[in-house]
């Protein structure tokens, strides 16, 4: 992969220490009749290695366009643009957006893997799950033998009896099984990076809780990064180190999860916040956000949020704020947002103290 060698690290605010994944200026649209769609915005982010990132926003905000770009993974006639930048712990720095197709797929799987959005329906029903193992490790010219043995120890990680896991056909399995499968199966090449888009979503409460707890574990043991994706901000908070709210294609919080939780300095994450269910708050004090997302075909001058935004004023219809740092490890994007706090007002965490 000599050609796709990156020499430099641009130094951003919020560049990390010791970055897994650099993301510069990643856009998406699609060329559509009614004009010209931008699905992801300009998205800048540093992905520093061991962390679990959480990518939280409403749906239709842009995640699964913004994981998919992690990967090079936009679909036709989708049109990615930017850098994004992966560091193997050993070797030169690879240029995602550069591969050949063979290098992009052995990125995919070796180095930075991806569990998609409903890819519980993946498995094939007419193999076992043992084979789809086999299938992989074949596909990649990986030994089947300790392939199988790995798989067997991430099955019993994930708390699941490997023999009968390994000869199950899929609809033999629950949907918290077929998932935790999946896991396996995306760890099975050893990545660094797992990206997981929605992947608890389709389980019971009880169950998402649990393949969270499984997947701290196995972060801890199999030193991954991890990139979790979801619209459920309560769901992510628990889990992850640090937090990027999504609006509307482009990041407009990035910080530590707990001074997000404390502290959220962006109108939108706020009202988030208030929109999520939370066992800590009253069913009057929850509140839908008012108003819809942008058209991705036509995105309003100025911040995107201010025509649902408490704090919307003349100078947000025409100045599309930039970054502002909160603390050294948050950012925000608004022009107001030292007063959202007030605006947005919390019934529970940080307002409380
Ligand atoms: N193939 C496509 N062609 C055109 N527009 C698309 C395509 N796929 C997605 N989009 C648009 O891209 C935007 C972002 O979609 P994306 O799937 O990333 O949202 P999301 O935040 O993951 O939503 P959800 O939580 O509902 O999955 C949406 O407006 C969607 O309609």
């Amino acid at each position: 992969m000599a050609n796709n060698v990156v020499n430099t690290r641009e130094s951003t605010s919020r560049s990390a220490n010791d970055p897994i994944l650099t993301v510069r200026n990643a856009s998406v649209r699609f060329e559509m009749d009614k004009g010209v769609s931008k699905v992801l915005n300009d998205v800048t982010i540093d992905i520093e290695r061991g962390e679990t990132l959480g990518v939280v926003g409403e749906s239709g905000s842009g995640k699964s366009m913004f994981a998919d770009a992690l990967l090079d993974a936009v679909v036709d006639p989708g049109i990615l643009t930017g850098e994004i930048t992966y560091y193997p712990k050993e070797g030169d720095p690879i240029n995602v957006l550069d591969l050949e197709p063979w290098e992009l797929r052995e990125v995919r799987w070796e180095h930075i893997s991806m569990v998609f959005q409903g890819a519980m329906s993946a498995f094939n029903p007419t193999m076992t799950i043992g084979e789809h193992f086999e299938e992989t490790l074949d596909a990649h010219n990986w030994d089947k033998v300790e392939g199988l043995e790995r798989a067997k120890q991430l099955f019993s990680d994930l708390h699941l009896d490997p023999e009968r896991m390994l000869s199950s056909f899929p609809h033999e399995l629950s949907g918290g099984q077929k998932q935790r499968a999946l896991i396996a199966l995306s760890l099975i090449l050893e990545p660094e990076v797992l990206v997981m888009d929605e992947p608890t979503a389709a389980l019971d409460l009880l169950m998402q809780r649990s393949i969270l707890n499984l997947l701290y574990d196995i972060r801890d043991k199999y030193d991954l990064t991890l990139v979790f994706i979801s619209h459920d901000l309560p769901i992510v908070s628990g889990f992850a180190d640090r937090l990027a709210v999504l609006y509307a294609f482009e990041f407009v919080e990035v910080g530590e999860a707990n001074e997000i939780l404390g502290d959220a300095s962006h109108p939108y994450t706020r009202a988030l916040l208030k929109s999520t269910p939370n066992l800590e708050i009253s069913l009057e004090e929850m509140r839908p956000i008012e108003g819809e997302s942008p058209d991705p075909v036509s995105h309003p001058r100025g911040c995107s949020y201010h025509p649902r935004c408490p704090l919307g004023d003349d100078r947000c219809t025409v100045d599309d704020p930039e970054f502002s740092e909160v603390s050294a490890s948050h950012e925000v994007r608004c022009h107001y947002w030292e007063r959202a706090d007030e605006a947005v007002p919390l019934a529970f965490g940080g307002d409380d103290r």
